[in-house]
């Protein structure tokens, strides 16, 4: 890797390591007592301490809040600012480059293990450079082996010229002393995502590792190239490195095929090895890792979303504040379907404790089933989940749909957030999360092809139209012979993004999904949610940029 980058890295990692995390703010008393929100102001404090994958701040000893960028996600709010000016593509922005540093999210990890990739591949395979990009996107933090015992040796560490030997020769430092920087890394960061680069390098390594952490690597990627190509970069790399000359790295291919090698046929053997191929471009090579690290960026948005709701269970107001933007726009059903913005709305009820309440009497637990984590960009996640909310006040389970729309920014998180409540029965998210919507076009579809692809009967689509119903569609299943396009969407979609049939919203200006807004003429006449019980409707009129709803059971 680059070792300008790899400076910044370890840059990095001192910042994270100064900053001991702990909330300071003292929590308001919705629902719960104080004890409750403690806790989750302890949870906060050991996610940033311990994990925090996504923090992109801590809070020193103080209690003030000190920004850290660079290392990790950190998410903002858009506020319907991105979705209302009919531009959600804004919202697909890059994050921003400076940090606010008076809003800090602090989030999310539940006390587990680190999650760990290995990153190996021959000398010069363009390791550090990928890795200087997955911690970009991804909030990982780059642990290289090399540097590490490259560090050791400027530290005048005992070993320093045991390791400067090695180093020269090509050969691999025992494991013990590579495995003990890389512990102390570990646990000196703020984070509970790794990506260790040049290690395991052989089987003592592999083995030790294992035995000494007890990690098994989520996966490892292999940077599959030949040795020309290898040779030809590392020749090139001018970064003054002691093992850059063509004996050492001759001897480094050797170490390389007869210790790595078969490090990697043991992790192909077990289906944890991802072989990548490392001759692309650094573009097309990042392109072909990517998707392979969403995964990690879907669970930490479904951590901070539960980590959100304990502190809106606790009354843990900083923590909501932590989380939201204070643009953050919202469909509460308290609003009666209307559109709040900022974030005085739902500070009220932080302060609305039951009055002369004991703590079972202000308790509240969340629990989040059928959550979906679809991520737009690298930059912006939705979490649709079914929010079943206990109440020791009450013997009644409420559910609530909810979708939270998180961006990616330096500053703070959560974006957005509208939700459909339910009855005190879940609806649940029925059709494998997707709700069908029945639109009519200019008064009637008479045809049965694929609307989305052919105008038929009495509706000519324009081009651009087809291709926002494609994008915005998936459809599911023919509809019977109806005068009316009936398709499924993403719940997701729907809740996201403003349409909301709300039981007692009626009148609510929304947005549609930015792809309906190309079909300008369509009206949506119904939307039908159901479960296996029964089905719901609501009758809504809607233009581009506005939708009513009025409830129609016709159960
Ligand atoms: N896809 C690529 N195409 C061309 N050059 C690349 C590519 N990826 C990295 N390089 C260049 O090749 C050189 C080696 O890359 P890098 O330092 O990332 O490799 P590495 O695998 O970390 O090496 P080492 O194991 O020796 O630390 C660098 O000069 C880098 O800029
Ligand atoms: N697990 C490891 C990793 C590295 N080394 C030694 O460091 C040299 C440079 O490593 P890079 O990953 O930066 O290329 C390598 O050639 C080894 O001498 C090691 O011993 N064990």
């Amino acid at each position: 890797m680059g070792g300008r980058s790899r400076l910044v890295n370890r840059a990095i990692l001192r910042t994270l390591s100064q900053h001991s995390s702990s909330s300071s703010s003292s929590p308001s008393t919705l629902p719960a007592s104080g004890s409750g929100a403690n806790a989750v102001r302890e949870e906060v404090k050991s996610l940033g301490r311990a994990g925090g994958a996504i923090l992109g701040s801590a809070v020193d000893e103080s209690g003030a809040r000190k920004a850290q960028w660079g290392a990790g996600w950190v998410f903002a709010a858009a506020g319907l600012v991105g979705m209302s000016g009919g531009a959600v593509g804004s919202l697909h922005t890059q994050a921003e480059e400076e940090p606010k540093a008076s809003i800090v999210p602090e989030v999310a990890r539940p006390a587990s293990k680190p999650r760990v990739v290995f990153v190996l591949g021959g000398p010069g395979s363009g390791k550090g450079t990928q890795c200087a990009k997955i911690v970009d996107s991804y909030g990982f933090v780059h642990l290289s082996a090399g540097d590490l015992l490259r560090a050791e040796i400027k530290s005048g560490s005992p070993d320093g010229t045991m390791i400067q030997n090695m180093i020269k020769e090509g050969k691999i430092v025992p494991s013990s002393v590579t495995i003990n920087l890389l512990k102390k890394a570990m646990a000196e960061s703020n984070t509970d995502k790794f990506l260790i680069d040049g290690f395991p390098r052989n089987e003592e390594n592999r083995a030790d590792f294992e035995k000494v952490t007890g990690i098994l690597p989520e996966f490892i990627l292999f940077f599959d190239c030949p040795e020309t190509e290898l040779e030809r970069r590392l020749l090139g790399r001018n970064e003054g490195r002691v093992d850059d000359n063509i004996e050492t790295i001759r001897k480094r291919f050797k170490v390389f095929i007869e210790s790595s090698l078969p490090v990697i046929d043991h992790y192909e053997k077990i289906g944890k090895a991802r072989k990548i191929d490392a001759t692309k471009s650094r573009e097309e090579v990042f392109n072909a890792i990517d998707p392979l690290f969403r995964p990690f960026l879907e669970t930490d948005l479904q951590r901070a979303t539960e980590v959100l709701l304990k502190g809106i269970d606790s009354g843990d107001l900083s923590t909501y504040e932590r989380f939201c933007d204070p643009g953050m726009t919202a469909f509460e059903p308290e609003a009666s379907g209307h559109l709040v913005k900022g974030l005085d709305f739902h500070r009220f009820y932080f302060n609305k404790k039951v009055a002369g309440g004991n703590e079972a009497e202000n308790f509240r637990q969340s629990t989040v089933t059928s959550p979906v984590v679809t991520l737009l960009d690298s930059n912006v996640g939705l979490v649709t989940y079914t929010r079943l909310v206990q109440d020791r006040s009450s013997s009644e389970v409420k559910a609530y749909n909810e979708t939270r729309l998180w961006q990616r920014k330096k500053s703070a998180l959560v974006v957005y957030k509208k939700y459909l409540l339910l009855h005190c029965k879940s609806l649940a998210l029925d059709l494998g999360m997707y709700q069908s919507v029945t639109m009519t076009y200019n008064g009637g579809y008479s045809g049965t092809n694929d609307w989305s692809t052919h105008g038929k009967g009495n509706v000519q689509m324009k081009e651009e139209e087809k291709r926002a119903a494609r994008e915005c569609t998936q459809i599911t299943r023919r509809p019977p012979k109806v005068k009316s396009f009936q398709f499924f969407v993403p719940t997701q979609h729907l809740m996201g993004v403003g349409f909301e049939p709300s039981e007692d919203s009626l009148a609510k200006p929304t947005n549609m999904l930015p792809a309906f807004r190309g079909l300008r003429d369509i009206q949506l006449s119904h939307v039908h949610q159901r479960n296996q019980n029964k089905t719901r409707f609501w009758r809504t009129h809607s233009s581009p940029t506005t939708c009513t709803s009025r409830h129609l059971d016709r159960h």
